[in-house]
């Protein structure tokens, strides 16, 4: 039998639209926009309302520490990224480090994407002057080209229906990859073997080593390493462009719930979660899991009136809190946050974000992140919640499994000057696939020394 959704369900889902919505495209052509909207709501959803159920047990495992997320991938999908080659390395790379941090660990790792959706970017300028020139900003493959010229600056809405058809189809890939036998533990340990037989990474051999023991004495014991051919993985991007995660909003016929089918989880961004906004309302009103991005300047207030406007009835794994606050400030600004939500008897899963709140330019000109900066943030985290007895449950990191030069340091040493060579991102500096895997191996030895300490 089929749940139909209430009268009021169905009008608050378009509740957002009386409210001040920030960074969204200006569209030139109000009726394009009408159209494309129309298009999309007659589509296939891209996910299943029991599958973001299933994310959001897995959340509540590791809310209370059962289990570890691991979020990643790039800051802003393209549609030209979008190839065969690129969506595997991406996987690979999320692979690889989840096995590392499951060993770390000692619990599951879920394993999300932020991909199949995370085409629209929040600009802190409406604008982008270069020499003479002054045009629209770069807000997303979604809504605008990055060329600098009007034409391709310009927002054109028939671009939120080409991000749902690439969205499908890296989400077929995914779902591939991680069905089809490509995610095995047995190629995952394999990869990862080789990654820690390079000079550069001997520090993190003894650690590579253990893993190895542990996978033959699981063989030893006859583990049935068939059934580990298979990884859950899940797709999550920041729900930025309403008219886009309102036209692929569904009613889950098994409970006349409405849930966002564009991605199994969505957050909301440090710029548009104002409390009387359209972002927060909207994701109020949808069942998925919700994640909300907490800049350093957020007050324990505001975390406290963000956890009630978004999960009033504290709904287990339905919020995750992902912390940006930079490594110098995180110390200071973390603790009392977690004491007023603590002390409010809620249990967010709290994630760390180690990119956003440490961004700088480089001597050179480029957008960029210290790798030892991203290390620092998650040491942080880890320090707050183990001094507070609370659960640090995930990390939230940018990353490709491309060999960019966008984030400086890691054991490659990266510098400032190395940074022309390859810098593709078209927004935010991404972790690549070396630098990637040693936060996961260091990540992985803070994990297991808290462990050993508890
Ligand atoms: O990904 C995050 C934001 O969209 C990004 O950091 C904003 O970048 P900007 O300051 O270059 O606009
Ligand atoms: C925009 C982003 O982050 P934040 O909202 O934390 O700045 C992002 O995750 O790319
Ligand atoms: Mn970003």
């Amino acid at each position: 039998m089929s749940i139909d959704a209430t009268p009021e369900v169905l009008a608050g889902l378009d509740a957002w639209r009386e409210l001040p919505a920030a960074q969204q495209p200006r569209w030139p052509d109000d009726g394009a926009r009408r159209d494309a909207v129309a298009t999309l709501a007659t589509f296939p959803p891209l996910v299943f309302a029991g599958e973001c159920d299933v994310l959001r047990t897995r959340l509540h495992d590791a809310a209370e520490g059962r289990a570890f997320v691991l979020t990643g991938g790039d800051c802003a999908e393209t549609f030209a990224y979008a190839t065969a080659d690129n969506i595997r390395d991406r996987i690979k790379t999320i692979l690889q480090m989840a096995a590392v941090l499951t060993y770390g660990a000692g619990v599951p790792v879920v394993k999300v994407g932020r991909l199949a959706g995370q085409y629209t970017k929040p600009r802190s300028s409406d604008t982008e002057t270069r020499g003479e020139v002054t045009l629209p900003a770069y807000r997303g493959d979604m809504v605008n080209d990055f060329d600098f010229t009007l034409e391709a600056r310009t927002p054109d809405p028939t671009r939120m229906v080409r991000a749902y058809h690439n969205s499908a189809a890296t989400l077929n890939l995914v779902r591939a990859f991680t069905t089809g036998g490509f995610a095995d533990l047995r190629h995952v340990h394999s990869w990862n073997r080789g990654f820690a037989a390079n000079q550069a990474y001997s520090r993190y051999e003894s650690m590579a080593r253990d893993i190895d023991k542990a996978m033959r004495f699981m063989a030893a014991c006859g583990a049935d390493f068939d059934a580990m051919r298979t990884v859950e993985f899940f797709a999550s991007h920041e729900a930025l462009l309403l008219d886009y995660e309102r036209a692929l909003t569904r009613i889950d016929s098994r409970t006349g719930l409405p849930y966002a089918t564009s991605g199994h989880m969505v957050w909301v961004g440090e710029r548009t979660r104002q409390l009387d906004g359209a972002h927060l309302d909207f994701v109020s009103r949808i069942h998925n899991p919700i994640g909300i991005k907490l800049g350093p300047k957020t007050s324990p207030k505001d975390a406290l009136a963000l956890i009630d406007k978004v999960d009033p009835d504290r709904v287990p794994g339905r919020l995750t809190l992902i912390t940006r606050m930079g490594a110098g400030t995180i110390r200071e600004a973390l603790p009392a946050i977690v004491e007023a939500v603590t002390a409010a008897g809620h249990t967010p899963v709290w994630v760390s974000d180690p990119m956003h709140g440490n961004t700088h330019t480089s001597s050179t000109g480029y957008k960029t992140r210290a790798f030892d900066d991203v290390v620092e943030e998650v040491r942080g985290f880890f320090e707050v919640h183990d001094d507070l007895g609370t659960v640090p449950g995930g990390i939230h990191v940018e990353l490709t499994g491309n060999d960019v030069t966008e984030c400086t340091g890691g054991s490659l040493h990266i510098a400032d000057a190395d940074l022309e060579k390859r810098y593709e991102t078209l927004c935010d500096p991404r972790l690549n696939h070396q630098q990637s895997l040693e936060l996961a191996f260091l990540v992985a030895e803070m994990l297991s020394t808290r462990d050993a300490r508890g």
